[in-house]
Protein backbone atom coordinates (compact mmCIF):
# COMPACT_ATOMS: atom_id res chain seq x y z
CA UNK A 1 0.00 0.00 0.00
CA UNK A 2 1.76 3.30 -0.59
CA UNK A 3 2.04 5.95 1.62
CA UNK A 4 -0.22 8.59 1.91
CA UNK A 5 0.97 11.56 0.29
CA UNK A 6 -1.70 14.24 2.49
CA UNK A 7 -2.96 13.58 5.78
CA UNK A 8 -5.77 15.42 7.61
CA UNK A 9 -5.17 16.01 11.23
CA UNK A 10 -7.61 15.73 13.58
CA UNK A 11 -6.74 18.21 16.69
CA UNK A 12 -8.50 16.83 20.15
CA UNK A 13 -6.53 18.98 22.26
CA UNK A 14 -9.21 20.98 23.54
CA UNK A 15 -11.62 18.08 24.63
CA UNK A 16 -9.60 14.73 24.48
CA UNK A 17 -6.78 16.59 25.85
CA UNK A 18 -8.21 19.04 28.16
CA UNK A 19 -11.50 16.76 29.65
CA UNK A 20 -8.70 15.24 32.55
CA UNK A 21 -7.31 18.10 33.59
CA UNK A 22 -7.62 18.82 37.40
CA UNK A 23 -7.69 22.87 37.21
CA UNK A 24 -10.14 24.86 36.14
CA UNK A 25 -9.83 26.21 32.89
CA UNK A 26 -11.43 29.28 31.46
CA UNK A 27 -14.10 28.83 27.96
CA UNK A 28 -11.92 31.90 27.55
CA UNK A 29 -8.38 29.69 27.50
CA UNK A 30 -9.98 26.53 25.30
CA UNK A 31 -11.55 29.44 22.65
CA UNK A 32 -8.46 30.94 22.67
CA UNK A 33 -6.44 27.70 21.97
CA UNK A 34 -9.01 26.67 19.30
CA UNK A 35 -8.39 29.85 17.68
CA UNK A 36 -4.54 29.42 17.89
CA UNK A 37 -5.21 25.42 16.56
CA UNK A 38 -7.42 27.01 13.12
CA UNK A 39 -5.06 29.63 12.63
CA UNK A 40 -1.99 27.46 12.26
CA UNK A 41 -4.34 25.06 9.86
CA UNK A 42 -5.87 22.42 11.48
CA UNK A 43 -9.37 21.68 9.71
CA UNK A 44 -10.70 19.69 12.00
CA UNK A 45 -11.45 20.55 15.83
CA UNK A 46 -12.81 18.36 18.58
CA UNK A 47 -14.07 21.11 20.57
CA UNK A 48 -15.76 19.49 23.64
CA UNK A 49 -18.07 16.67 24.97
CA UNK A 50 -21.84 17.03 25.87
CA UNK A 51 -21.41 14.36 28.68
CA UNK A 52 -22.30 14.58 32.54
CA UNK A 53 -20.76 17.08 34.33
CA UNK A 54 -20.83 15.20 37.16
CA UNK A 55 -18.94 12.59 35.43
CA UNK A 56 -16.28 14.84 33.55
CA UNK A 57 -16.62 18.49 35.26
CA UNK A 58 -14.62 19.94 32.85
CA UNK A 59 -16.23 19.83 30.00
CA UNK A 60 -19.19 21.32 31.62
CA UNK A 61 -19.02 24.79 29.71
CA UNK A 62 -19.23 22.87 26.51
CA UNK A 63 -22.23 25.51 25.16
CA UNK A 64 -20.30 28.47 25.96
CA UNK A 65 -17.57 27.14 24.40
CA UNK A 66 -18.93 26.00 21.48
CA UNK A 67 -20.44 29.86 21.17
CA UNK A 68 -17.27 31.33 21.39
CA UNK A 69 -15.55 29.88 18.29
CA UNK A 70 -14.85 32.55 15.79
CA UNK A 71 -16.03 29.93 13.22
CA UNK A 72 -13.43 29.85 10.17
CA UNK A 73 -14.97 28.50 7.04
CA UNK A 74 -13.43 25.06 6.08
CA UNK A 75 -13.19 24.21 9.62
CA UNK A 76 -14.73 21.03 10.93
CA UNK A 77 -16.34 21.56 14.30
CA UNK A 78 -16.71 18.16 16.11
CA UNK A 79 -18.40 17.43 19.56
CA UNK A 80 -18.80 13.80 21.56
CA UNK A 81 -22.41 12.96 22.53
CA UNK A 82 -23.04 9.63 24.54
CA UNK A 83 -26.70 9.80 24.10
CA UNK A 84 -29.76 11.91 22.73
CA UNK A 85 -29.67 14.28 25.89
CA UNK A 86 -26.29 15.29 24.72
CA UNK A 87 -27.46 15.29 21.34
CA UNK A 88 -30.06 17.54 21.84
CA UNK A 89 -27.73 20.21 24.10
CA UNK A 90 -24.87 19.71 21.37
CA UNK A 91 -27.23 20.21 17.94
CA UNK A 92 -27.93 23.85 19.90
CA UNK A 93 -24.29 24.63 19.27
CA UNK A 94 -24.21 23.98 15.60
CA UNK A 95 -21.70 21.18 15.42
CA UNK A 96 -20.39 19.90 11.76
CA UNK A 97 -19.74 16.31 13.61
CA UNK A 98 -20.81 14.62 16.16
CA UNK A 99 -18.94 11.83 18.23
CA UNK A 100 -20.68 8.65 19.62
CA UNK A 101 -17.63 6.56 21.84
CA UNK A 102 -18.19 3.14 22.12
CA UNK A 103 -15.39 0.55 23.79
CA UNK A 104 -14.13 -2.90 22.32
CA UNK A 105 -14.20 -3.91 26.07
CA UNK A 106 -17.41 -4.75 27.84
CA UNK A 107 -15.44 -3.23 31.62
CA UNK A 108 -14.41 -0.03 29.47
CA UNK A 109 -17.70 0.57 28.18
CA UNK A 110 -19.53 0.42 32.08
CA UNK A 111 -16.43 1.99 33.80
CA UNK A 112 -16.88 4.88 31.34
CA UNK A 113 -20.22 5.45 29.52
CA UNK A 114 -21.73 3.09 32.23
CA UNK A 115 -23.75 0.70 29.85
CA UNK A 116 -22.62 -2.07 28.62
CA UNK A 117 -21.29 -2.36 24.74
CA UNK A 118 -24.76 -3.31 23.46
CA UNK A 119 -26.71 -0.94 25.15
CA UNK A 120 -24.40 1.69 23.85
CA UNK A 121 -25.49 0.91 20.65
CA UNK A 122 -29.20 0.90 21.43
CA UNK A 123 -28.51 4.56 22.81
CA UNK A 124 -25.90 5.84 19.70
CA UNK A 125 -28.43 4.24 16.97
CA UNK A 126 -31.52 7.02 17.73
CA UNK A 127 -28.15 9.94 18.21
CA UNK A 128 -26.86 8.49 14.49
CA UNK A 129 -30.02 8.90 12.97
CA UNK A 130 -31.36 12.37 14.41
CA UNK A 131 -27.44 13.69 13.51
CA UNK A 132 -27.55 12.39 9.80
CA UNK A 133 -31.55 13.32 9.76
CA UNK A 134 -29.81 17.21 10.98
CA UNK A 135 -27.29 17.20 7.93
CA UNK A 136 -24.36 16.49 10.87
CA UNK A 137 -21.41 14.41 9.85
CA UNK A 138 -21.01 11.09 12.34
CA UNK A 139 -18.17 9.85 13.48
CA UNK A 140 -17.65 6.27 16.02
CA UNK A 141 -14.93 6.72 18.42
CA UNK A 142 -13.44 2.84 19.50
CA UNK A 143 -11.90 2.71 22.93
CA UNK A 144 -9.34 0.04 24.35
CA UNK A 145 -8.83 -1.62 20.09
CA UNK A 146 -5.57 -2.91 21.39
CA UNK A 147 -5.79 -3.10 24.75
CA UNK A 148 -7.73 -2.33 28.11
CA UNK A 149 -7.06 -1.15 31.29
CA UNK A 150 -9.51 -3.28 33.16
CA UNK A 151 -9.25 -6.64 30.74
CA UNK A 152 -5.84 -6.24 29.63
CA UNK A 153 -5.30 -7.28 25.72
CA UNK A 154 -8.25 -6.70 23.30
CA UNK A 155 -8.59 -9.21 20.17
CA UNK A 156 -9.09 -8.23 16.87
CA UNK A 157 -12.72 -9.92 16.87
CA UNK A 158 -13.85 -7.60 19.63
CA UNK A 159 -12.64 -4.32 17.23
CA UNK A 160 -14.28 -6.25 14.15
CA UNK A 161 -17.45 -6.74 16.01
CA UNK A 162 -17.69 -3.15 17.72
CA UNK A 163 -16.99 -1.67 14.00
CA UNK A 164 -19.45 -3.83 12.67
CA UNK A 165 -22.21 -2.68 15.17
CA UNK A 166 -21.14 1.23 14.22
CA UNK A 167 -21.39 0.62 10.86
CA UNK A 168 -25.17 -1.18 11.24
CA UNK A 169 -26.22 2.06 12.93
CA UNK A 170 -25.02 4.48 10.25
CA UNK A 171 -21.81 5.91 11.70
CA UNK A 172 -20.07 7.26 8.75
CA UNK A 173 -16.43 6.65 10.08
CA UNK A 174 -14.41 5.50 13.13
CA UNK A 175 -11.73 6.26 15.31
CA UNK A 176 -9.34 3.37 16.37
CA UNK A 177 -8.37 4.44 19.50
CA UNK A 178 -5.26 3.17 21.72
CA UNK A 179 -6.48 4.75 24.77
CA UNK A 180 -4.24 3.51 27.07
CA UNK A 181 -1.16 3.62 24.61
CA UNK A 182 -0.19 -0.17 24.65
CA UNK A 183 -0.01 -0.44 21.25
CA UNK A 184 2.80 -1.59 18.97
CA UNK A 185 2.77 -1.62 15.41
CA UNK A 186 1.87 -5.17 14.40
CA UNK A 187 -1.25 -5.23 16.90
CA UNK A 188 -2.33 -1.50 15.71
CA UNK A 189 -2.56 -3.16 12.14
CA UNK A 190 -4.45 -6.25 13.48
CA UNK A 191 -6.99 -3.38 15.24
CA UNK A 192 -6.96 -1.55 11.97
CA UNK A 193 -7.19 -5.16 9.40
CA UNK A 194 -10.22 -6.23 11.67
CA UNK A 195 -11.56 -2.55 11.28
CA UNK A 196 -11.43 -2.60 7.61
CA UNK A 197 -14.30 -5.43 7.71
CA UNK A 198 -16.57 -2.71 8.01
CA UNK A 199 -14.87 0.36 6.93
CA UNK A 200 -12.81 1.38 4.27
CA UNK A 201 -9.61 2.96 4.62
CA UNK A 202 -10.51 6.79 3.95
CA UNK A 203 -13.45 6.11 6.83
CA UNK A 204 -10.69 5.03 9.24
CA UNK A 205 -8.94 7.44 11.71
CA UNK A 206 -5.66 6.83 13.82
CA UNK A 207 -6.09 7.90 17.39
CA UNK A 208 -2.91 6.63 19.56
CA UNK A 209 -2.10 7.72 23.01
CA UNK A 210 1.09 7.91 23.95
CA UNK A 211 2.00 5.91 27.50
CA UNK A 212 4.46 3.52 26.45
CA UNK A 213 6.15 6.00 23.78
CA UNK A 214 4.68 4.25 20.87
CA UNK A 215 2.22 6.49 19.28
CA UNK A 216 4.79 7.94 16.40
CA UNK A 217 5.52 4.27 15.60
CA UNK A 218 1.83 3.02 15.35
CA UNK A 219 1.29 6.05 13.32
CA UNK A 220 3.91 5.25 10.75
CA UNK A 221 2.07 1.54 10.66
CA UNK A 222 -1.10 2.74 10.16
CA UNK A 223 0.10 5.28 7.33
CA UNK A 224 1.67 1.71 6.07
CA UNK A 225 -1.70 0.53 5.62
CA UNK A 226 -2.96 3.56 3.89
CA UNK A 227 -4.83 5.38 7.36
CA UNK A 228 -4.67 8.77 6.23
CA UNK A 229 -7.20 10.02 8.90
CA UNK A 230 -5.00 10.69 12.29
CA UNK A 231 -6.46 12.02 15.83
CA UNK A 232 -3.19 13.99 17.93
CA UNK A 233 -3.47 16.83 20.90
CA UNK A 234 -1.41 19.81 20.70
CA UNK A 235 1.59 19.80 23.26
CA UNK A 236 0.07 15.81 23.66
CA UNK A 237 -2.60 17.63 26.35
CA UNK A 238 -4.35 14.55 27.67
CA UNK A 239 -5.44 11.83 29.03
CA UNK A 240 -9.03 9.56 30.13
CA UNK A 241 -10.48 10.26 33.20
CA UNK A 242 -11.62 6.49 33.20
CA UNK A 243 -7.91 5.04 31.81
CA UNK A 244 -5.88 5.96 34.93
CA UNK A 245 -2.14 6.32 34.19
CA UNK A 246 -2.88 6.58 30.40
CA UNK A 247 -1.18 9.74 29.14
CA UNK A 248 -2.43 12.18 26.60
CA UNK A 249 -2.97 11.63 22.60
CA UNK A 250 0.92 11.45 20.83
CA UNK A 251 1.48 15.54 20.24
CA UNK A 252 0.27 17.08 16.91
CA UNK A 253 3.90 18.52 16.60
CA UNK A 254 5.20 15.11 16.36
CA UNK A 255 3.20 13.94 14.13
CA UNK A 256 3.39 17.02 11.85
CA UNK A 257 6.93 16.73 12.15
CA UNK A 258 6.91 13.23 10.99
CA UNK A 259 4.49 13.58 8.39
CA UNK A 260 6.72 17.08 6.90
CA UNK A 261 9.95 14.59 6.97
CA UNK A 262 8.43 12.58 5.13
CA UNK A 263 7.04 14.68 2.85
CA UNK A 264 3.39 14.00 3.55
CA UNK A 265 1.41 17.50 3.31
CA UNK A 266 -1.04 18.29 6.25
CA UNK A 267 -1.64 22.03 5.63
CA UNK A 268 -0.44 23.31 8.79
CA UNK A 269 2.41 25.45 9.67
CA UNK A 270 4.57 23.97 12.11
CA UNK A 271 5.68 27.08 14.32
CA UNK A 272 2.24 28.43 14.54
CA UNK A 273 1.18 25.28 15.99
CA UNK A 274 4.33 25.30 18.53
CA UNK A 275 2.84 28.60 19.54
CA UNK A 276 -0.69 26.98 19.97
CA UNK A 277 1.37 24.51 22.39
CA UNK A 278 3.12 27.00 24.35
CA UNK A 279 0.12 28.82 24.82
CA UNK A 280 -2.07 26.35 26.74
CA UNK A 281 1.25 24.55 27.97
CA UNK A 282 2.15 28.08 29.79
CA UNK A 283 -1.69 28.14 30.96
CA UNK A 284 -1.43 25.11 32.51
CA UNK A 285 2.17 25.60 34.22
CA UNK A 286 3.67 22.67 32.53
CA UNK A 287 6.19 22.15 29.66
CA UNK A 288 4.80 20.49 26.21
CA UNK A 289 4.55 17.40 26.12
CA UNK A 290 5.74 17.58 22.77
CA UNK A 291 9.15 16.25 21.96
CA UNK A 292 9.56 18.28 19.11
CA UNK A 293 8.22 21.31 20.30
CA UNK A 294 10.85 20.82 23.60
CA UNK A 295 13.47 21.05 20.58
CA UNK A 296 12.08 24.11 18.50
CA UNK A 297 11.28 26.21 21.65
CA UNK A 298 15.55 25.37 22.82
CA UNK A 299 16.13 26.13 19.51
CA UNK A 300 14.39 29.60 19.20
CA UNK A 301 15.87 30.47 22.73
CA UNK A 302 19.41 30.24 21.13
C1 LIG B 1 -22.81 8.65 29.27
C2 LIG B 1 -23.29 9.10 30.64
C3 LIG B 1 -24.01 10.41 30.54
C4 LIG B 1 -24.26 8.04 31.16
O1 LIG B 1 -24.46 8.26 32.54
P1 LIG B 1 -25.68 7.63 33.31
O2 LIG B 1 -25.54 7.99 34.75
O3 LIG B 1 -25.79 6.18 32.97
O4 LIG B 1 -26.90 8.41 32.63
P2 LIG B 1 -28.41 8.50 32.97
O5 LIG B 1 -29.10 8.58 31.65
O6 LIG B 1 -28.81 7.45 33.96
O7 LIG B 1 -28.54 9.95 33.68
C5 LIG B 1 -27.98 10.20 34.95
C6 LIG B 1 -27.74 11.68 35.12
O8 LIG B 1 -26.81 12.14 34.12
C7 LIG B 1 -27.43 13.18 33.35
N1 LIG B 1 -27.04 13.02 31.96
C8 LIG B 1 -27.19 11.93 31.17
N2 LIG B 1 -26.71 12.17 29.96
C9 LIG B 1 -26.23 13.42 29.97
C10 LIG B 1 -25.58 14.22 28.99
N3 LIG B 1 -25.33 13.77 27.76
N4 LIG B 1 -25.22 15.47 29.32
C11 LIG B 1 -25.46 15.94 30.56
N5 LIG B 1 -26.05 15.23 31.56
C12 LIG B 1 -26.42 13.98 31.23
C13 LIG B 1 -28.92 12.98 33.54
O9 LIG B 1 -29.61 14.19 33.32
C14 LIG B 1 -28.98 12.54 34.96
O10 LIG B 1 -28.79 13.69 35.78
P3 LIG B 1 -29.42 13.79 37.28
O11 LIG B 1 -30.89 13.57 37.07
O12 LIG B 1 -28.76 12.68 38.07
O13 LIG B 1 -29.01 15.16 37.72
C15 LIG B 1 -22.11 9.20 31.63
O14 LIG B 1 -21.58 7.92 31.80
C16 LIG B 1 -21.04 10.14 31.17
O15 LIG B 1 -21.25 11.34 31.05
N6 LIG B 1 -19.82 9.61 30.96
C17 LIG B 1 -18.68 10.45 30.57
C18 LIG B 1 -17.91 9.71 29.56
C19 LIG B 1 -16.78 10.56 29.02
O16 LIG B 1 -16.95 11.72 28.70
N7 LIG B 1 -15.60 9.92 28.92
C20 LIG B 1 -14.47 10.57 28.31
C21 LIG B 1 -14.63 10.69 26.82
S1 LIG B 1 -14.33 9.15 25.95
C22 LIG B 1 -12.64 9.20 25.66
O17 LIG B 1 -11.96 10.09 26.13
C23 LIG B 1 -12.07 8.15 24.75
C24 LIG B 1 -11.78 8.67 23.34
C25 LIG B 1 -13.09 9.05 22.63
O18 LIG B 1 -10.96 9.82 23.37
C26 LIG B 1 -11.10 7.58 22.52
C27 LIG B 1 -9.99 6.83 23.30
O19 LIG B 1 -8.86 7.32 23.44
O20 LIG B 1 -10.32 5.73 23.75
Amino acid sequence: MPIPQRVQLIDVGPRDGLQNEKQPVPAAVKIELVHRLQAAGLTEIEITSFVSPKWVPQMADNGEVMAGIQRQSGVRYSVLTPNLQGFEAALQTRPDEIVVFGAASEAFSLKNINCSIAESIERFAPVVQAALAAGIAVRGAMSCTVGCPYEGDVAPERVAYLAGLMKQIGVQRVDVADTIGVGTPLKVQKAIQATQQHFGVDHICGHFHDTYGQALSNTLAALQMGVWNFQSSVAGLGGCPYAKGATGNVATEDVVYLLHGMGIETGIDLDKLIDAGAFISDFLGRPSGSRVAKAILNKRAG
